[in-house]
């Protein structure tokens, strides 16, 4: 199957990802309700903690674009299978997206996996946990 605008987005920043001390580079893409497309790749730091993952590259994006409503997401990296989102990012994720959108999971080699944003944190901390 063809691969998806949303994935080839995501291919393409991942090039540009910062990756020195992992070596490991991870292209995110998000496409928001408006139809629009925000970019993010992971930018790592010589101090480890400090680098940042590429979901929330491309949520910083989005909400520096003015968006605030996740669609879809699209993850890239170079794996044997496709790498799930870290808990930090799906914690980041949900709080843009809606429970039923889809975060596709890929390889460079072309191999998917999807998930919802549900299954990949079920039973998340939200507003109404605050009530
Ligand atoms: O979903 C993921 C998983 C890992 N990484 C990054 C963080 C770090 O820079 C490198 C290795 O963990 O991959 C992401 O950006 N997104
Ligand atoms: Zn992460």
């Amino acid at each position: 199957m063809a691969e998806t605008e949303l994935m080839m987005a995501a291919r393409t920043v991942r090039e540009k990802a910062y990756a020195p001390y992992s070596g490991f580079k991870v292209g995110a893409a998000i496409l928001t309700v408006h139809g629009n497309t925000h970019v993010g790749c992971n930018v790592e730091n010589v101090a480890y903690p400090e680098g940042t993952c590429a979901e929330a590259g491309a949520i910083a994006a989005m909400i520096a674009a003015g968006e605030t409503q996740i669609a879809e997401v699209a993850v890239i990296a170079d794996s044997p299978d496709p790498v799930p989102p870290c808990g930090g990012c799906r914690q980041k994720l949900a709080e843009f997206a809606a429970e039923d959108a889809r975060v596709t999971l890929g390889t460079t080699d072309g191999t998917i996996r999807e998930n919802s944003v549900a299954e990949l944190l079920p039973g998340a901390f939200g507003p109404g946990h605050m009530e």
